[in-house]
Formats: C-alpha cells, sequence, structure tokens
C-alpha cells in the first residue's frame, strides 16, 4: 500500500491527548501510594472482629486486640491495638504482614512510626525494639525506643531502619517487640502505624518509586482521578448512605485527621492518598488532573432529589477550591465535615485554599478539566438536573474550568450542553481494529470528547466481563495491544475533537485482583509492564504537536497508520498498527524536498498471545533501531506489531 502524506497538516494535535486514568482498586492501598503497612490505623473495621486485625499477627506469646478506645488518638481514629506482654519478655510483641509482603533493600532508609500509651500508668519502662523481619525470621534491619510506663497519653515515636541487607524475596514482615523491665504483664496501646520507604521526589506522604517512575516513563499527560467506581456510593448492608463515597475534605490534612472509607472496590482505603498527595504527585509528574466530583449518583441504586443536592454542590466547590486558589468561595461546607473533625483557625474554618496553603503548598495547582461523576448513563434519568446543579454552581464559581459529562453522547439533552463526554468503551481487540474510525463521523460542532476508559479485555464478544476461562484476559496481548494501536491511531486523526483517552484500569497488586487486564501489574517488589504499556509510551512519548492527513487506511483492514509532525524538531512521525496475522508492506510517499537519509524506528512485536507477566515481565519489550527513509519510506509492519517511524523532513 502507498500511503501519500499531505503536506499541510490538518489541525493542532492536543498536548493532552495520551494520559492516565486512575482510582483504587486494588492499585492505591499498597500500590502507587508507599505505605508499606497494611490496616495501618485499623480504619473502619468493628473491633473483636476477625477482619479488625488482618494482616497483624501476635509473635511469642503476646496478645494482641483492636479495640475502640476509650481515648482515641483521634476522632477519626477511635481503634487502638491493645497489647499484652508477660513481664521481663524480650522476644513477644506482634507483626505486619503488609501487602503481601514487604519490599527490604539495603540501599533504603525506612522511617517507622506508631503512637502509643499506657491504659494504666506504672513505673516501669518498656523498650520497644521495630525490625524488618524475614518470614524465616532472620532480622534484617532493627531499631529501638524506651518508653516510660507513665505516659498514659498519646505519644508518636518515629524510628528509622537501615537493613544489613536486602532480602531476597518480599516474604518479610514488620515486627515490633514490647520488652517491659519489670516482672509485671504489661500492656500497651497502640495507633496509627506507619512504614515508609523513601518515594519519588522524596515527598513525605509520597508515591512509591518504581511504580510512580513507571507511569511517569509512560509519558502521560493528564492523570483522571479519583475513580471511576471509587468516586461514587458503594451499596453496602448499611443501605446506601452518601457518606461512603469519596469525600476530598476527609483525604487532607493529618494522617490522624483521615478516618478512611471502604471504598467501591470492597476494602478499606486509608485516604492517605489524598487530594494534595494526588495534585503534588500530577506536579511532581508534570502531568494535569481531570477531576471527578460526586453528583449525587449511589452505584446500582438512587440518586438524591434536586432538592438534597446543594451542600454536595458546595463540597464540589471546595474541592475544587483547594486545588484552586480559594480566595474565592470562603468556607468548607459544613456538611462534608459531619464525619471529619476539622481543626479550626482564629477566624473559623479555613477556606479550602488556606487550608491547603497550611498544608505546604500555598501556590494554586493547575485544574482545568472537572468531570461531574462517572458513568452516569446509569442514571441518565436523573443527570439532566444533577449535571445543570453542578455545572451551574462549579462554572460560576470557576468559570475558567472544562466540565466533562459522563452520560452517553447527547442522550439525555443536558444544559447546558456539555463542554466534553466521557466516552468508556470494554471491548474485543477486533472490535478496537473494526471501530477505528468511529470518531470520523463525528460531527465537528464544539462538542469535544475524552476517550476516559478503553481496553481490549476479552477475546469472547459475548462475555466480555466474564472469567478467563471465558475469554477473558489477565494481562494484556500483542493481540490486545495492537488493537488498542489501531484503534488509537483514529483517536490521533480525531485529536481535533478527541482531546484526552486512556487505558483503564491502571495498576493491578497480583496478589489481590479483582478487574483484569490492567496496563501496569506489580507485588511488593517489582512492577511488570505490559504490552499495552508499551503501546501507550510509543503513542504518548511520540506525540507530534500537528496532524497529517495522508491516504486513510482500509476501514476493514488490520493495518492503521496516524502520521503527525512535531514542528519544533522538524521530524515526521509514522504511527503503525498492524493489529493482523501478517505483515504488511507500506510505502510513506512525504511531500517533503529534504527528508533524512535515516530515521529511527521504535518496533512493538511479538506472538499473537505473548503477555509480559510477573513470571516473564520482558516477553515483549520495544526495540529501537535506524532505518533507512528518503522521500518514500519503505516499511514491513510484523504481524501484531506497533511501529514508530521517526525522520526529519522539511
Ligand atoms: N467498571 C469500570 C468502569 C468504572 O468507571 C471503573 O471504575 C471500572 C473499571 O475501570
Amino acid at each position: 500500500t502507498t500511503v501519500s502524506v499531505s503536506a499541510t497538516a490538518s489541525h493542532a494535535i492536543p498536548t493532552t491527548l495520551f494520559g492516565q486514568m486512575f482510582e483504587d482498586i486494588n492499585s492505591g492501598d499498597g500500590g502507587l501510594y508507599a505505605e508499606m503497612l497494611q490496616n495501618r490505623a485499623f480504619q473502619q473495621v468493628t473491633p473483636g472482629t476477625s477482619d479488625a486485625l488482618d494482616f497483624w499477627s501476635a509473635i511469642a506469646g503476646a496478645n494482641i486486640a483492636v479495640i475502640a478506645d476509650p481515648k482515641p488518638v483521634s476522632d477519626a481514629l477511635p481503634n487502638s491495638l491493645q497489647v499484652s506482654v508477660p513481664g521481663k519478655s524480650t522476644t513477644a510483641g506482634f507483626a505486619n504482614s503488609g501487602f503481601w509482603g514487604i519490599n527490604v533493600n539495603s540501599s533504603w532508609t525506612y522511617t517507622a512510626s506508631f503512637y502509643y500509651k499506657f491504659p494504666t500508668s506504672s513505673s516501669q519502662s518498656v523498650k520497644f525494639t521495630v525490625e524488618l523481619r524475614s518470614a524465616s525470621g532472620k532480622t534484617l534491619a532493627s531499631s529501638a525506643t524506651t518508653a516510660s510506663g507513665t505516659a498514659t497519653t498519646w505519644k508518636q515515636v518515629q524510628l528509622t531502619l537501615k537493613p544489613t541487607t536486602s532480602a531476597p524475596d518480599v516474604n518479610n514482615q514488620f515486627v515490633v517487640l514490647v520488652q517491659p523491665s519489670g516482672s509485671a504483664t504489661t500492656t500497651v496501646d497502640f495507633a496509627m502505624f506507619s512504614l515508609f520507604p523513601p518515594t519519588f521526589k522524596g515527598r513525605s506522604n509520597g508515591m512509591r518509586m518504581d511504580i510512580a517512575e513507571t507511569l511517569v516513563e509512560m509519558g502521560p499527560k493528564f492523570f483522571r482521578f479519583p475513580g471511576g467506581n471509587n468516586l461514587e456510593v458503594r451499596p453496602s448492608c448499611r443501605g446506601q448512605t452518601t457518606a461512603t463515597r469519596w469525600q476530598w475534605n476527609a483525604t487532607v490534612g493529618s494522617l490522624l485527621d483521615r478516618p478512611g472509607r471502604v471504598g467501591d472496590w470492597g476494602y478499606v482505603n486509608t485516604d492517605g492518598l489524598g487530594l494534595l498527595e494526588y495534585l503534588q504527585f500530577f506536579e511532581d509528574a508534570d502531568m494535569e488532573p481531570i477531576m471527578a466530583v460526586w453528583s449525587g449518583y449511589s452505584l446500582g441504586g438512587t440518586s438524591l432529589p434536586e432538592n438534597e443536592l446543594a451542600p454536595y454542590i458546595q463540597q464540589s466547590i471546595d474541592q475544587a477550591c483547594y486545588d484552586l486558589c480559594c480566595s474565592a468561595s470562603g468556607h468548607l461546607s459544613l456538611y462534608a465535615l459531619d464525619q471529619l473533625h476539622y481543626s479550626r483557625s482564629s477566624q473559623g474554618y479555613r477556606s479550602p485554599g488556606a487550608l491547603r496553603a497550611s498544608l505546604g503548598h500555598p501556590e494554586p495547582f493547575t485544574l482545568n478539566y472537572v468531570e461531574i461523576g462517572n458513568e452516569d448513563f446509569f442514571a441518565a434519568d436523573t443527570y439532566p438536573y444533577r449535571f445543570q446543579d453542578f455545572v451551574g454552581n462549579l462554572s460560576k464559581a470557576f468559570p475558567q474550568l472544562t466540565f466533562i459529562a459522563t452520560s452517553d453522547v447527547g442522550d439525555p439533552t443536558l444544559t447546558p450542553t456539555p463542554q466534553a463526554y466521557d466516552v468508556h468503551v470494554y471491548q474485543t481487540p477486533g472490535w478496537f481494529a473494526q471501530n477505528v474510525f468511529s470518531y470520523d463521523s463525528f460531527a465537528r460542532d464544539g462538542q469535544k470528547y475524552f476517550e476516559g476508559e478503553y481496553a481490549a479485555i476479552s477475546t469472547n464478544a459475548n462475555d466480555l466481563f466474564g472469567t478467563p476461562s471465558d475469554g477473558r484476559l489477565t494481562f494484556p496481548t500483542m493481540q490486545s495491544s495492537s488493537g488498542e494501536a489501531a484503534f488509537m491511531t483514529g483517536l490521533e486523526r480525531n485529536s481535533d475533537i478527541v482531546f484526552a483517552a486512556s487505558y483503564a484500569p491502571l495498576l493491578q497488586h497480583v496478589n489481590s485482583t479483582q478487574w483484569t487486564p490492567d496496563l501496569v501489574s506489580f507485588d511488593a517488589g517489582s512492577v511488570v509492564r505490559s504490552t499495552s504499556f508499551y503501546t501507550q509510551k510509543l503513542f504518548a512519548t511520540n506525540q507530534g504537536d500537528e496532524f497529517m492527513p495522508s491516504t486513510l487506511p482500509n476501514q476493514n483492514g488490520t493495518v492503521f497508520w496516524s502520521i503527525s509532525r512535531l514542528t519544533s524538531t522538524l521530524e515526521v512521525i509514522i504511527k503503525i498498527a498492524n493489529s493482523g496475522n501478517s505483515s504488511a508492506q507500506l510505502a510513506f510517499a512525504l511531500p517533503f524536498s529534504d527528508v533524512a537519509s535515516s530515521g529511527t524506528l521504535q518496533l512493538l512485536t511479538g506472538a499473537e498471545t505473548a503477555s509480559n507477566t510477573p513470571e516473564a515481565p520482558n516477553t515483549v519489550v520495544p526495540k529501537t533501531s535506524t532505518i533507512t527513509t528518503g522521500k518514500t519510506i519503505d516499511y514491513t509492519a510484523p504481524a501484531f506489531s506497533v511501529s514508530i517511524i521517526r525522520v526529519v523532513a522539511s
């Protein structure tokens, strides 16, 4: 096939075109958020039930129990770990098993901390020895401090741990030994444990380095958060209380003030990864937020009536306000504070912006996009008033924001007409290759689109969300990734109306997964970049700034291309997706008089079902080489491949 390339660009390609979609779906706590202890503060558990002590265990004769502390460490954290050990014991204590393991790296300095108090005062002292210990019992790191038995009010211990050696695997534990000097049985209350490794950019309460670095490596220009389903109210045995929705103000401030919540994926979110941590990460990673606000719909259930929306609208204004500036709308909506104790400033409740400043970020963050809800096609009947009321109030407070609707495009009719719609699609690899032109027929009427969630998820069109035995992919394959790449050439061609696109879900912990496939997989010690990760990376890091029309690919074919130009370097960038099982010979005829005689090729290719997995993380990786180029570039795209050709031409 000969592909003639136009000399005239058709449109500018938005810098935001490729980015990431994130929610805590086995991906925040124990994943992107660097805290290494699981169930660190006994949040949202009922003392005396089996899950209260999840991931904690007693050692050598200690008795441990989670109690509703009569004098809790904070209003938001009502539970403590009460530990009793025999007098003069040197080996009794307790351990935490982390998020299916703990990575012990001798080049790292760890920060361990916890709060303690003695329920009854005594004259004896008690030594706390904190260790990182292999499952076989070998001490890898140790640090100790001594406490006075007279401490009947909460005290914080902070210790650093430097392992003498790296552990060969992640089967390690965090251990606290409680060693009384006296002979009497000793009881100590503990709260708010934490074990942090070094973090991405060294941010306190920050992100896990290897995962954050992997996400940044992909080259994202935006980050949609906090969901996805995890933004929403989760139907629970206690009924659909709106209090289970994600609330920004429950995720900011001291960790002692963050109650955590049972997220939509059925486990407790510590909310240690909160609004400030998200926004700081985006700033550090040079990407901008697409921030969702809850819009009054409870997953699988009811929507709030219009006359009950006001406090939630105010909370969403405060949420945006926190990010932006906040000389504007002054107060924190009292309603949002029902579950949260807020430290008052002298002049009453601080404005969210002042709050943000007080937490160490005086400058506003970048915020241009706010999404109203998530997948509101599930509640299309109530979305018109919910969308209108949220956008009406938010746009009054922040006229510079672009608001994104989440119902189906044009159905129902919304007022105001949405500036953009968030379109989601989970389908087969074949569907993506067959729908490369889905946006070509859209009207150019000012309406913009955000392909907020897409992935080839199954080879079985009749059971897309089924089990692996029924076609569901557990990891992306070269068949799924090349299908997605085909679709992405269409997104780039239509980037005059598609301003952003992100694969979903982004991350999964392989020891606790509820949704496959995912772009990046990890366990406590390693990260796996999928074939679809490399596809996203090849597109996002080879962005032109203007689109060059060319001979259109055959809509019914399996080979697709997209050509752009990077004006700053005079490069022509040719992206080619071959989603079929045979190679394709292409000839690109460039309209430039002066074309370099060699260019670079980045090629991702492998067998149809080839995947990168924890067992074989580098089965398929991109390879860069030099190719001969000229006014005509002949190229054979291998079966199941993604190719990027860059050549200087003018
Ligand atoms: N059900 C999908 C759609 C929703 O928005 C996400 O939370 C889920 C996984 O990506």
